[in-house]
C-alpha cells in the first residue's frame, strides 16, 4: 500500500464507527480528505448523516461531494468525530494543526461525545514533539506572545526554533484571521505542563496539544488497520 491507500485503509476503518444519523464532526487535512470522499459514497447511497466540517477547506469538499453540513452552533452536540492528526503517541496524545485547523478541530472534538483519529504508523511515536507544535496566536503582540512562549519553553527545559508559519504572500493565515507559530521542540516529556502554559499565555489562542481528547485512534499500516484505545 501507498501513502494515500495507507490513509484509505484508515477512512474505511473509521466509516464502521459512523452510524445512520449521527451529527458527526468532520476532520481536516489529506487523511480526513479520504474520509469525508467514503463517507460521500455512503451518503450518495441513501445513508443519513449530519456533519460539522472544522475548517472552510473540509466545508467545500463536503459542499463538493454532496455531504449535508450543518454549523455547530446548529448542532453544538455532536454523537463523533473523526479526524486526522500530525503525530499520536501511545497514550491517544496528539499533536494537531499541521493543516492550520487546531482551533476549529479543538472546538468541534471537545463538543463531540467520541472523537477517533484516523492516520498511518508513521504518525505514531514515543514522545510527541518530534512534528513542530502549531501554537495559534492573535496577530496583535505576536512578537511579545512568541517571547512568552520562548520563555515558558525555557523554564520547562524545552528548547527549538519558533518560527511563524510563512504562507505565498505573508504569514499563513487561519480561518479564524490568526498566525501559527510552529515551535520546533524535538520531544516534549511533560506535554501537560506545556500544554497549560501555553493557555495561560494571553496571545496564545490555542496549541496543537490534544491530550485525553480521542477516545481511539485507528492507525494504519501495510499489515491492516489497527485500533488503539484510550485508557480510561
Ligand atoms: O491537524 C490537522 C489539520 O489541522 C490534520 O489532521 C493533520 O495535519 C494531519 O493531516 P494529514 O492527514 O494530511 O497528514
Amino acid at each position: 500500500m501507498d501513502a494515500r491507500q495507507l490513509k484509505i485503509a484508515a477512512a474505511q476503518a473509521a466509516l464502521e464507527h459512523v452510524e445512520d444519523g449521527m451529527r458527526l464532526g468532520i476532520g481536516t487535512g489529506s487523511t480526513a480528505d479520504e474520509f469525508v470522499r467514503l463517507l460521500a459514497e455512503k451518503v450518495a447511497d441513501g445513508f443519513r448523516v449530519q456533519g460539522v466540517p472544522t475548517s472552510e477547506r473540509t466545508a467545500r469538499l463536503c459542499v463538493e461531494l454532496g455531504v449535508p453540513l450543518f454549523s455547530l452552533d446548529d448542532l453544538p452536540e455532536l454523537d463523533l468525530t473523526i479526524d486526522g492528526a500530525d503525530e499520536v503517541d501511545g497514550s491517544l496524545g496528539l499533536i494537531k494543526g499541521g493543516g492550520g485547523a487546531l482551533l476549529r478541530e479543538k472546538i468541534v472534538a471537545a463538543a463531540s461525545a467520541r472523537m477517533i483519529v484516523i492516520a498511518d504508523e508513521t504518525k505514531l511515536v514515543e514522545t510527541l514533539g518530534r512534528f513542530p507544535l502549531p501554537i495559534e496566536v492573535a496577530p496583535f503582540g505576536m512578537t511579545a506572545t512568541r517571547i512568552a512562549v520562548e520563555r515558558l519553553a525555557e523554564r520547562l527545559g524545552l528548547s527549538g526554533a519558533i518560527e511563524l508559519r510563512p504562507e505565498r504572500d505573508g504569514p499563513f493565515l487561519t480561518d479564524g484571521g490568526h498566525f501559527i507559530l510552529d515551535a520546533s521542540f524535538g520531544r516534549i516529556p511533560d506535554a501537560e505542563a506545556l500544554a497549560n502554559g501555553l493557555v495561560a499565555i494571553p496571545g496564545v489562542v490555542e496549541h496543537g496539544l490534544f491530550l485525553n481528547m480521542a477516545s481511539a485512534a485507528i492507525i494504519a499500516s501495510q499489515s491492516g488497520a489497527r485500533t488503539l484505545l484510550a485508557k480510561d
